[in-house]
């Protein structure tokens, strides 16, 4: 049994959670499409030959992509190989792209569709807990720069999302686990029932064979999809109370610069881990955030074994990260911070006394 969740966007699309979905590929790929390119991570190369082999089958000339694994495929390098690629297998407007891997595969392929001719058509097959939960979905499409964590990218819309739970076994608990950050930020930021899902049985809810983790996508895909649908280009910052888009960056701020730091080799979730942390640190330190919601961040992300702490000496580099983050305007520096349990909002320019405080709390 599959389970579909609707994404109200300009061209509203299914994303489908289940098991056995490449049936439904064909159909999101469309009518009149002649060519596909499936782009797949090295880690997934006989996944990607079996789904070109199936598209084969249907009738489509299709053609396996293979990108580096992780952050590494997120690059000017990798994203002019694709293009390469495309253009000397005769890529038209009436073609399309698959991207078949993590949110470093989704972004990258997703990009690739987004520049290709100026726009062709692209359908997610997320493999990760965080593709499934996140990257997938939404239309955020990029690559990072040498400055700074998804600098440069657009925003292109998939057709449609395949989530095949079944390739969640495959994956490393580490990458499982890092999915579970972006998760637990959908607890604090709109859904609370996930964090009592999670808080139940954290060593359950660590592995895909957990009894909730159908339910914990679900409900997080369901806070990207409610988000996305109402600010697809994260336009909207405040109105009566409430932000859009700009929620789902909840501990990215921070997590982006201490990415950037590492040199794009930590993983994404770990990183954003210690944002979530230290912005819940902040609206306390602001008087924003009472202490039980406040001290859950901590406690809840420790259980996952999520890092929740950073070097003190790395806060000049990260300050000057922040700086290019993109909800930045001008030099004012804008939080994603919670008034209460999901109540996102946003502090603008804080005190820089404040930062130091929060960023004291956690290094
Ligand atoms: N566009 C968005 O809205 C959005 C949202 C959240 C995160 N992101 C981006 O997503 C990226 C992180 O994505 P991620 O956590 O999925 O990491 P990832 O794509 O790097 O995947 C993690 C690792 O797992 C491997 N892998 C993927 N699926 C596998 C499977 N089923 N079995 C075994 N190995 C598998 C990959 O090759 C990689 O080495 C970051 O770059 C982040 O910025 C984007
Ligand atoms: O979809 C969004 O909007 C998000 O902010 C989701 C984030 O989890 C994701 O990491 C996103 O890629 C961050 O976007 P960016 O605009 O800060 O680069
Ligand atoms: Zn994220």
């Amino acid at each position: 049994m599959s389970t579909r969740i609707r994404v109200d966007a300009a061209s509203p699309y299914d994303v489908v959670i289940g098991n056995n979905l490449l049936d439904e590929l064909p159909g999101l790929i469309g009518e009149g499409v002649q060519r596909v390119a499936v782009i797949h991570p090295r880690a997934l190369r006989s996944t990607g030959d079996a789904i070109r082999d199936d598209l084969v089958s249907s009738g489509f000339t299709a053609h396996a992509i293979e990108i580096p694994d992780a952050e590494e495929a997120k690059s000017a390098e990798v994203l002019a190989y694709c293009w390469t690629v495309l253009g000397q297998a005769g890529f038209t407007r009436s073609d399309a792209i698959v991207a078949v891997g993590g949110g470093t595969t989704t972004d990258l392929g997703g990009f690739v569709a987004a520049t290709w001719l100026r726009g062709v058509r692209f359908v997610t097959i997320p493999t990760t807990l965080l593709g499934m939960v996140d990257a997938a979905v939404g239309g955020k499409t990029g690559i990072n720069t040498a400055e700074g964590k998804n600098l440069v990218g657009a925003f292109w819309e998939p057709a449609g999302v395949l989530c095949d739970l079944a390739a969640l076994e495959t994956l490393p608990r580490h990458d499982y686990v890092s999915g579970l950050a972006e998760v637990v930020k959908c607890g604090f930021i709109a859904d609370p029932v996930i964090l009592d899902l999670v808080e139940k049985d954290p060593a359950g809810a660590s592995t895909p064979a957990y009894d909730a983790t159908a339910e914990l996508i679900a409900r997080s895909i369901q806070v990207k999809a409610d988000s996305v649908g109402a600010d697809l280009r994260e336009r909207t910052t405040v109105a009566g109370g409430t932000i859009g888009r700009e929620a789902l960056n909840y501990g990215h701020t921070l997590g982006h610069a201490i990415e950037r730091t590492e040199r794009y080799k930590w993983r994404h979730g770990a990183a954003i881990s210690i944002g979530m942390v230290f912005v819940a640190e902040l609206a306390r330190a602001a008087g924003r955030l009472d202490d039980p919601t406040a001290d859950r961040h901590r406690a809840v992300l420790e259980s996952l074994g999520l890092p929740v702490s950073y070097r003190a000496d790395a806060w000049p580099h990260l300050q000057d990260a922040m700086k290019l983050d993109k909800k930045t305007r001008a030099d004012r520096l804008r939080f994603v911070i919670l008034d209460g349990l999901a109540k996102p909002t946003i502090l603008e320019a804080p005190d820089p006394g404040l930062l130091i405080a929060a960023y004291g709390e956690i290094s």
